[in-house]
């Protein structure tokens, strides 16, 4: 399995993954002209093409030998720049009174575009037959070895908005609670035209004013910075490289978003550059602990290797590895341990 840019060719393929994701995964609709546009704009970002505020690298996973898609990833360079991007922000109230000696605080939601102009990894997609052998780690940690790669594209922050929680019944309660007296349409409505990046109705309909979120329902209220239960294990991956949840929410259905300083970030600090060698018998151990990343942007390649570095810090590949990451003797390639 390898990671790549995604190519016109691939319209189809992500198509049929956009068909899989379901509720709640807002970037990928089931509109191939709205696909056709992303893929377009993902390629001209791999060729530099497009300016900063509006760059989206956005990567699929490949069966290096049948050539079917596996899942998707993406980057987005700066969020809010074209229109705004909201946010929740968890904020305390205190309110007291010395004369009664009470004293007591009490939750709020702001409205709040703070993220201006952060980087946002997003639209991490694996198909279930292929929720096997690190496949959604690959998905979630090639992204950090681009942009260590490529560090000067990218602001100083990166955050990640995951989904939230939805009951059996598929219904968001922290939706029920609020965004439905706002938005005269259900959540999956509300999600899609938000995923097609029509979202100035956001704007012009969301309450303005703090909410004291003691005048929700216990179990909306308990849905704040919560995840989805199919999300746990990729939140799990952002907090082991140190993204953090600071407070700030989805507007829609309450999911956390979790946020650091790119510089910070674990994957980004410890990924080094190293040679190539190629041989026709290198060692190779079956746990995929080496995660490797090629160093051209429109050709960037990412994939699991065998083994590290040897002794004299040169990554010795299989022809097998070389020929999936495209590289070869006396390239470079940006390496992880995880
Ligand atoms: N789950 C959602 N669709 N939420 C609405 C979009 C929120 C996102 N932060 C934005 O402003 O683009």
């Amino acid at each position: 399995m390898r990671i790549r840019p995604i190519a016109r060719g691939d319209l189809d393929g992500l198509q049929a993954l956009a068909q899989q994701t379901g509720v709640g995964f807002t970037s990928l609709p089931d509109n191939r002209d709205f696909l056709a546009s992303k893929i377009e704009l993902a390629v001209s970002a791999f060729e530099e093409r497009t300016p900063a505020d509006d760059r989206l690298y956005f990567f699929v996973l490949e069966d290096d030998v049948s050539g079917e898609l596996a899942g998707c990833c993406a980057i987005e360079g700066q969020v809010g720049r074209e229109v705004p991007f909201y946010n929740y922000r968890l904020g305390t109230l205190a309110h007291s009174s010395v004369q009664l000696d009470l004293h007591r605080t009490i939750d709020t939601l702001f409205l709040s575009s703070d993220h201006t102009g952060d980087a946002e990894v997003c639209s991490l997609y694996l198909r279930p037959e292929y929720r096997r052998h690190r496949n959604g780690a690959l998905l979630s940690k090639a992204r950090w070895l681009f942009m260590a790669q490529f560090r000067d594209r990218f602001p100083a922050k990166v955050l990640a908005e995951m989904r939230g929680v939805f009951n059996e019944a598929g219904i968001s309660p922290f939706w029920e609670c609020l965004g439905s007296h706002f938005f005269p349409m259900d959540f999956n409505e509300a999600d899609r035209l938000t995923g097609l990046g029509q979202k100035s109705f956001i704007g012009e309909l969301m309450p303005k004013f703090p909410i004291y979120t003691t005048f929700m329902s216990e179990e909306a209220r308990a849905c704040i910075g919560e995840v989805h239960e199919h999300t746990r294990p990729a939140l799990e991956m952002l907090k082991k490289e140190g993204l953090r949840w600071e407070g700030y929410i989805d507007i829609f259905d309450g999911g956390p978003t979790v946020e650091a300083y790119i510089d910070d970030v674990r994957a980004v600090r410890d990924s080094r550059l190293c040679q190539v060698e190629v041989t026709s018998q290198a060692a190779s151990s079956e746990r995929h602990t080496w995660l490797a990343s090629t160093t051209g942007m429109p050709d960037f390649r990412a994939a699991w290797v065998g083994r590290g570095p040897d002794a004299d810090g040169v990554m010795v590949l299989t022809e097998e590895e070389a020929q999936r990451l495209n590289v070869g003797a006396g390239d470079s390639l940006r390496l992880l341990e995880t």
